[in-house]
């Protein structure tokens, strides 16, 4: 008898569902049992995707939950934000389980999204449901749970990187300042001219400078942390890559500190938790370094010459930012070791 959990993929023709696939594939406890579209039900997924050809033999479903829950036990949405939160309480009342990647159930207070997202929020009792699933963070919270809600590319690298010093009190919250550069594939798939190669190659562009959606959910965790509300300057770039986040994060160190004992600090946060790898003094981490795999890496510089510190995280936004981290959270939600079907070597060079 078959008794893998049946999983199904909302948005699976999206760069968040293919990676999911990719991922989900190799999973011991994991059956892919619907992949779902919008827009090209009954069609092969690997005629829009040959790379898929002989890895998954499907054909697309469509958007019924009553047809999914037949189908499947756990639903990921890798579906748009104002799409996410339309779709999910359906799924739901399905008797589904939902991980959800978009950034629709992420922030408390329904007026705080619709300030930043500009779309209606979803209601009170579902954004109090879902559980905010950085595993490294709340990880013990996510425990058969019925909704996750996976953190935003950006807040991952950002917050893996600050969280240990604002807790330790190492740094001064009210001066944190966050660069942050993304590849292109950040963006999904279905995007504009701004994407586009001739737009973007050998190209660095800032946008959403103070406006970005992600600044009240780093806001959110960091105030939670350091118990009384921070606000944070964030600033976004995109670069001519296709994968991967470099956050770089700069604060006003509070006592004084060695690089060493920042990485000792590191070291014990995040000790058995298998996907943060924290750089030896003077041993800064690159996106290449993490690319196609779960990690993110951390490394440190304190400046005894201005009294800051910078940090460097970088992360895969398709895997830790995204996909990954579900895959994470799906293995925390069911009791399963939180590294399954995840233990994957970056592609290097
Ligand atoms: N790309 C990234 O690095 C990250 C993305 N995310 C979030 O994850 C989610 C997915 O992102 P990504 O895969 O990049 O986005 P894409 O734009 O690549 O894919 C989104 C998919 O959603 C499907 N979709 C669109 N409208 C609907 C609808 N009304 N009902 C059902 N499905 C719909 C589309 O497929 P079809 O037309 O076939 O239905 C589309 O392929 C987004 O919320 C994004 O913000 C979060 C972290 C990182
Ligand atoms: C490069 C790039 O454009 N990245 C996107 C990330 C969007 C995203 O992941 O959206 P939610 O997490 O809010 O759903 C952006 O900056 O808006």
């Amino acid at each position: 008898m078959n008794n893998k959990l049946r999983v199904a993929i909302v948005g699976s023709t999206g760069y968040g569902g293919v990676e999911l696939i990719r991922f989900l594939q190799h999973h011991p406890h994991v059956e892919i049992t619907s992949v779902i579209s919008s827009s090209s039900s009954g069609e092969s997924i690997a005629d829009g995707f040959p790379h898929l050809t002989g890895v998954i033999n499907r054909p697309l479903d469509g958007v019924d939950p009553v047809e999914i829950a037949g189908r499947a036990d756990l639903v990921f949405t890798a579906t748009p934000s104002g799409v996410s939160a339309k779709l999910v309480p359906g799924l739901l009342e399905a008797g589904l389980k939902v991980i959800d990647l978009s950034g629709d159930f992420r922030i408390k207070d329904g007026a705080v999204y619709e300030e930043w997202y500009k779309h209606p929020a979803p209601s009170d009792e579902l954004l109090q449901q879902a559980v905010y699933g950085m595993a490294e963070l709340y990880g013990d919270t996510v425990k058969e749970k019925t909704l996750i809600s996976n953190p935003g590319c950006y807040p991952t690298a950002t917050l893996l990187g600050l969280v240990p010093a604002v807790q330790a009190g190492w740094i001064d919250p009210s001066s944190i300042i966050i660069d942050a550069k993304s590849g292109v594939s950040g963006a999904g798939r279905g995007t504009n001219l701004a994407y586009h190669y001739a737009e973007m190659n050998e190209n660095f562009k800032a946008y959403k400078l103070n406006k970005h959606q992600h600044i009240p959910e780093i806001e959110q965790v960091l105030g939670h942390v350091a118990g009384s509300p921070v606000t944070v300057t964030f600033t976004t770039q995109l670069v001519p890559m296709t994968r991967g986040i470099m956050s770089t994060m700069y604060a006003s160190l509070v006592g004084e500190h060695t690089d060493r004992e920042l990485v000792d600090l590191y070291r014990q946060f995040y000790e058995n938790r298998p996907f943060v790898r924290v750089r030896e003094p003077g041993i800064w981490p690159s996106t290449k370094e993490v690319a196609g795999s779960n990690y993110c890496d951390i490394g440190f510089s304190v400046d005894p010459r201005t009294g800051r510190l910078t940090i460097v995280s970088v992360i895969d936004n398709l895997v830790k930012g995204a996909s990954g981290q579900a895959i994470q959270n799906l293995n925390l939600m069911m009791g399963w070791e939180e590294n399954l079907g995840l233990n994957m070597t970056p592609v290097y060079p």
